[in-house]
């Protein structure tokens, strides 16, 4: 499946009880040597009386992650498409967090996000202090970036062309850099106008990828904190549009966008 061309192998492990490891994982996404993808996404029953799945995001090189917007929508459809439920609007379990996944029309999903988290320690990030901004020196740059967790963590720098090669030169630095003790998801975001910006993110665990949900959310929760934006913002990725929403505050972020199913079939491990 994949949403706005982020793509996932999901796995109903419901219906048949399988245990995965790492090394599976890191096989199934393998391009070249197994089916492909930036994240393998299970389906678990509930591990609590109101959710009605537990969702559990696992990236290519085999890292469990607490959040994947994109895979969430993809979630809500598969489950349905499987008829593993006759909900049209759902409660899922992802990381710590509970999120509602709405089906709308033409496969498209809407899903909250929950609230976006600011406080260092919850991100997690090394600083003292909660900011709107950070300073951040990254391949001896230094850099002014958004860093805020939507369940997963980001950092958001903004540039004037999301093509001007700053993904290239400052993804992979920002990613691993040693005040993100897991690491971050890093977008590069372009402020066209009020209401429409372009995204292209370095993931965590994958590299670049055509569209990151959590990471457009991250990135209108900054740019709108920052007074760039305004509540309801289209983000423009590589692989598609996302549609996110955000009154501020620790209201819930509302992302809404479209999911596919690419292909069925059974993987032998
Ligand atoms: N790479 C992310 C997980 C997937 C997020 C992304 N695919 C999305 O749609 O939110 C992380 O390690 O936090």
């Amino acid at each position: 499946m994949h949403g706005a061309g982020n793509d996932f192998v999901m796995i109903d492990t419901i219906s048949q009880r399988i245990k995965l490891r790492p090394r599976d994982i890191r096989r199934i996404a393998d391009r070249r040597r197994g089916v492909g993808c930036d994240q393998v996404l299970l389906v678990e029953p509930p591990g609590q009386p109101e959710a009605d799945f537990r969702y559990r995001i696992f990236n290519a090189d085999g890292s469990e992650a607490g959040q994947c917007g994109n895979g969430a929508r993809c979630f809500a459809r598969f489950v349905r498409h499987r008829r593993l439920t006759h909900l049209t609007t759902m409660v899922v379990e992802a990381g710590s967090s509970l999120m509602t996944l709405r089906l709308r029309e033409n496969h498209e999903v809407e899903v909250d996000m929950g609230a976006p988290l600011f406080t260092p320690a919850d991100i997690p990030f090394r600083r003292a202090e909660t900011a709107p901004e950070y300073e951040l020196t990254a391949a001896g740059e230094t850099l002014r970036v958004g860093v805020l967790s939507m369940g997963n963590p980001h950092a958001v720098l903004r540039v004037n062309d999301v093509n001007d090669g700053s993904l290239e030169r400052l993804g992979e630095a920002i990613r691993s850099h040693e005040d993100f003790p897991e690491e971050t998801n890093a977008g590069f975001l372009e402020v066209v106008d009020r209401t429409h910006v372009r995204l292209r993110v370095f993931e965590r665990g994958v590299g670049e990828t055509e569209a990151c949900g959590s990471g457009a959310c991250a990135a209108v929760v900054y740019g709108r904190r920052m007074g760039w934006l305004d509540d309801r913002v289209t983000v423009e990725l590589t692989g598609g549009k996302l549609h996110i929403q955000w009154q501020g505050d620790d209201s819930s972020v509302l992302m809404t966008g479209p999911t596919a199913i690419s292909f069925e079939g059974t993987i032998r491990l």
